[in-house]
């Protein structure tokens, strides 16, 4: 069998599977293999999707041994590569490592799904169970001859079509001059200054200002002379420390000055900050790694718009804000928390001196609670507008309200991927910039036929890839944590049979729940010799820059919330992206050189996606948007001026939610228990229960399972090692419920120190723990600002203080048992089900509260305890008992 794909006549597999709407069909997850196979290919074959049906060559040996390539290393020069590579993918090792590898991983992940199946046969609800053995691997494992083959072809990842807009504002005139060089005619600066790390500069090469001292003058790392630690007696090393620093810094500047004068938004420079001055709104769309996020900032500061007031640009997520920060710091020469600083929820580095200020779109909505003018800034920049988060959606309505009283503020909405007329229209026509082009090519792929699991298909791209493509690490979006540490343990237990001589894999995970520390880690270089493999949820999916990335395979999937108004029941699902999010995902690659994105999902499928995502203010509950809108002075919800406007059911039910936790008195204003609320940085629900665990006198247990709640794996259970962890569990079960028992696991690991060994003997994750522990902390210091002892305990003897606690905010996530033994939630009368990972899950008790409603097969209800009927009225009088008077009265 040659390299050569086989092209089939008629129709491909790819026609075959999709579906009529070209709807993209989420891919299965937990695993079961189809023993994906993906074909080497010539050149010729990386066509268009449409032209390239992919083979399924009954007569191809499975896993045939590498082609040997030997023009190309691993670490080979990419663009040189791009010329003599394949870009389709196949799953073969050399020999005879890469034979028996694959061997070897089969038999195990056939037993172990074998193991599996068993295990949870047993465990399973009935709808569950008709699941399992419909395995592909099982059925495929053994068939040597009919394996079948998905390839990887090269398409065409959709550049931003540039259209004049039809407002007029900004003419095509005006486009022209504002644009840039349009991706075909746009020569990619030498690989070899491009490429150049900023370590290659050596004092002998003189051109690093730190290491090459200016005459007379001291920095760090030379010996100190007498004359330079003392002026008249006093000693100078603080001073002679700030001019080695300075000194670095400078240099640091002078060296990214040549890579900002690179971007496409550079280039455009005077005309956007033109058009900015000329105007009070501006929307800006540009490609992503264009230069928005860190360029336009720096240009409105030089153009002299921090003199009255600060720039603040907004991003959905923390890790974003504090790189950038730290990057536009460096390019500005300047100490970060000085003229550049960022601001996040627990962190703010920000001081008199910061001119620009990166932070949570969250940040800046609590900032309106104190400063509703937010008079301190001159600039408002909302980045990343695309995504639609609740926040963002709430801030375009207040700065816009804020400006009509403010003449002198500026805002400007930017996003790659940007329905750019919509926002227009919404702030009064304002003027749109285009700024066209990207600094390097991103190369997109796509399987032929729609593959059957995206974890399994991450898993195997990722070994192909390592072992084929040059230099570079690798992004890999999924969905949530819990699939993230099943990916990298199979990641890190698969490397181990690498051959020799290929470089190693670092895996790193980088997911909202994850402290602030750990997120940034993903930025620290690989080892010499290591290759970096991110596994990221969406949290990595716009606006930051990890250097390194040349590879993003996207599995095509995020986890979303949404809510049913009717219902009131808020849920969790796994959800095809928008082509937006695709479009930032593999603009995460091709940053500092040309990079690749290898995507999951087919090209029909592509296709089948919707433009954008749905705002988040559409799909999820509105009662945490609403209590910040009153905190914040806006009182009439309904009428707020919102991008897209939530139903009046979503409104009408939040107000309902806040005013049966008592936030809101009878008139519909803030209670002094909804400012309270407002202030603590949690759902209200958490915010409810915390402040009400003063009553019960439990306030030191209720911080620990709110702690806990907030994290989303703490036990582990390997699939061959089921068992054992089952029955490690059982040592911290409390017969109550979910609540009590991570309670149990939070005091035995606290006992122990957080020892490691403890925790793997135990099945327990000492990653969710520690990050519990950092979130412990933090609500430990909110709390305590309120005036709360966070001390006080209920003691071991009166645990039922703590249940009736979280009743007294989660009163409305009640279910009860009918007869035939499945379960109503209170509210809505929806059937709901016990998530077999409950403690509960074999016990069925008459009534349970519950944390959360997961939809998988159906809808689950997850963390759970029992309940007495009877403390609903006792609890939530507000609720329960107008309820009790109707049905009695
Ligand atoms: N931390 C960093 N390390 C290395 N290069 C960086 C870093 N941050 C930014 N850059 C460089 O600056 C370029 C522009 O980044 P910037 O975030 O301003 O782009 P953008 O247009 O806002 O992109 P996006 O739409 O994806 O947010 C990047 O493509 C990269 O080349």
């Amino acid at each position: 069998m040659g390299k050569k794909a086989h092209k089939q006549n008629g129709e491909s597999p790819a026609q075959k599977t999709a579906q009529p709407n070209g709807a993209h069909d989420v891919p299965k997850s937990p695993r079961h293999s189809n023993g994906l196979n993906f074909e080497k290919h010539t050149e010729t074959d990386t066509e268009k999707l449409s032209t390239s049906p992919a083979p399924l060559n009954a007569s191809r040996p499975r896993f045939p041994a590498l082609q040997q390539d030997s023009s190309v290393e691993t670490n080979a020069d990419i663009s040189e590569a791009f010329g003599k590579r394949r870009h389709s993918l196949a799953f073969d090792f050399p020999e005879p490592k890469g034979e028996e590898l694959l061997r070897n991983l089969k038999k195990r992940r056939k037993k172990e799904r074998r193991k599996a199946a068993k295990a949870q046969a047993k465990e399973q609800p009935a709808s569950v169970k008709a699941e399992i053995g419909d395995d592909p691997m099982e059925a495929t494992a053994d068939a040597t001859e009919e394996q079948p083959v998905v390839e990887l072809v090269e398409i065409e990842v959709p550049v931003l079509s540039y259209k004049v807009p039809t407002n007029g504002v900004a003419t095509a005139e005006k486009l022209e001059k504002l644009t840039r060089k349009k991706l075909n005619g746009h020569a990619l600066p030498d690989r070899e200054v491009a490429f150049k790390p900023a370590a290659a500069k050596t004092p002998e090469n003189g051109s690093r200002a730190a290491t090459k001292p200016a005459q007379g003058k001291k920095v760090v790392n030379f010996p100190e002379t007498p004359q330079g630690n003392q002026i008249n007696g006093v000693a100078t090393e603080p001073t002679t420390k700030k001019a080695a620093s300075k000194a670095l810094l400078r240099s640091k500047k002078e060296e990214l000055q040549a890579q900002r004068e690179a971007l496409p938004c550079y280039e455009a420079r005077d005309n956007i900050t033109a058009a900015i001055m000329a105007n009070q709104t501006t929307i800006i769309v540009g490609e992503t790694g264009s230069g928005k996020t860190t360029q336009i900032p720096q240009f409105l500061y030089e153009a002299g718009l921090t003199k009255n007031g600060i720039i603040a640009i907004t991003q959905p997520r923390r890790v974003a804000a504090i790189s950038i920060a730290k990057r536009v710091s460096e390019e500005m020469g300047t100490r970060l928390g000085d003229k550049v600083g960022y601001s996040i929820r627990f962190d703010d580095t920000t001081a008199p001196s910061t001119k620009i200020k990166y932070m949570t779109d969250g940040m800046l909505l609590r900032e309106l609670l104190s400063d509703t003018k937010l008079e301190k800034y001159s600039v408002i920049i909302l980045d990343e507008a695309h995504e639609r988060t609740l926040r963002t959606d709430i801030l375009f309505g207040m700065v816009k309200g804020i400006q009509k009283e403010r003449k002198d503020l500026k805002i400007i909405v930017m996003s790659a991927t940007l329905n750019a007329e919509r926002f227009s229209q919404y702030f009064d026509g304002a003027e749109i910039l285009y700024v066209a082009g990207r600094q390097f090519p991103v190369r997109a792929f796509a399987p032929g036929a729609q593959l059957e699991d995206y974890v399994d298909a991450a898993l195997v791209t990722t070994f192909q890839l390592h072992q084929e493509e040059p230099k570079g690490d690798f992004l890999v979006f999924l969905t949530g944590q819990e699939e993230i540490d099943n990916l990298q343990k199979l990641i890190e237990e698969q490397a181990r049979d690498l051959p020799p001589k290929c470089p190693k894999l670092l895996v790193c995970p980088i997911y909202a729940k994850l402290p602030t520390d750990q997120q940034t880690r993903v930025f620290n270089p690989a080892p010499p010799g290591t290759r970096k493999v991110i596994l990221a949820t969406n949290v990595a999916e716009t606006s930051i820059t990890i250097s390194g990335i040349r590879y993003v395979i996207d599995t095509g999937v995020s986890k979303v919330r949404s809510f049913n108004a009717k219902t009131g029941m808020e849920s969790l699902t796994v959800q095809p992206i928008s082509k937006a999010s695709a479009q930032q995902r593999s603009g995460r690659a091709g940053r500092e050189a040309p990079g690749f994105c290898y995507r999951l999902y087919t090209q029909a499928a592509y296709e089948g996606l919707s433009e954008e995502t749905e705002p988040e203010i559409m799909r999820c509950n509105l009662a945490s948007v609403v209590l910040m809108l009153k905190a914040s002075g806006v009182d009439d919800v309904l009428g707020f001026d919102y991008m897209d406007k939530p139903s009046r059911t979503s409104i009408v039910r939040a107000l309902e939610q806040l005013y049966a936790l008592g936030a809101l008195n009878d008139e519909g204003g803030l209670s002094e228990l909804g400012q309270q609320m407002a202030e603590l940085p949690l759902d209200p629900v958490y915010s409810k229960v915390l402040l009400q665990s003063v009553k019960y006198k439990c306030t030191k247990e209720v911080l620990t399972v709110i702690a806990m709640l907030s994290v989303d794996l703490i036990f582990f259970s390997p699939n061959d090692k089921r068992e054992q962890a089952g029955q490690a569990k059982k040592r911290f079960m409390n017969y109550d419920g979910d609540h009590l028992t991570l309670l149990n696991v939070f005091s035995s690991f606290q006992t122990v120190h957080g020892d490691a060994a403890w925790c793997a003997e135990n099945f327990i994750s000492a990653r969710s723990l520690k990050q519990v522990q950092d979130i412990r902390r933090q609500l430990v210091s909110f709390t305590s600002r309120q005036g709360i002892d966070t001390t006080v305990s209920c003691g071991t003897d009166n645990l039922e203080a703590v249940l009736k606690c979280f009743l007294s905010g989660c009163f409305q996530n009640v279910a009860m048992r009918t007869p035939d033994g499945s379960y109503k939630t209170l509210v809505g009368n929806q059937a709901v089900y016990i998530h077999p990972s409950s403690v509960l899950f074999l016990k069925k008790p008459d009534a349970v509260v519950y944390n959360e409603l997961m939809h998988t097969t159906k809808q689950y209800m997850r963390n759970i305890s029992i309940i007495q009927p009877q403390w609903l009225l006792d609890v939530a009088p507000q609720y329960y008992g107008r309820a009790a008077a109707r049905t009695t009265g």
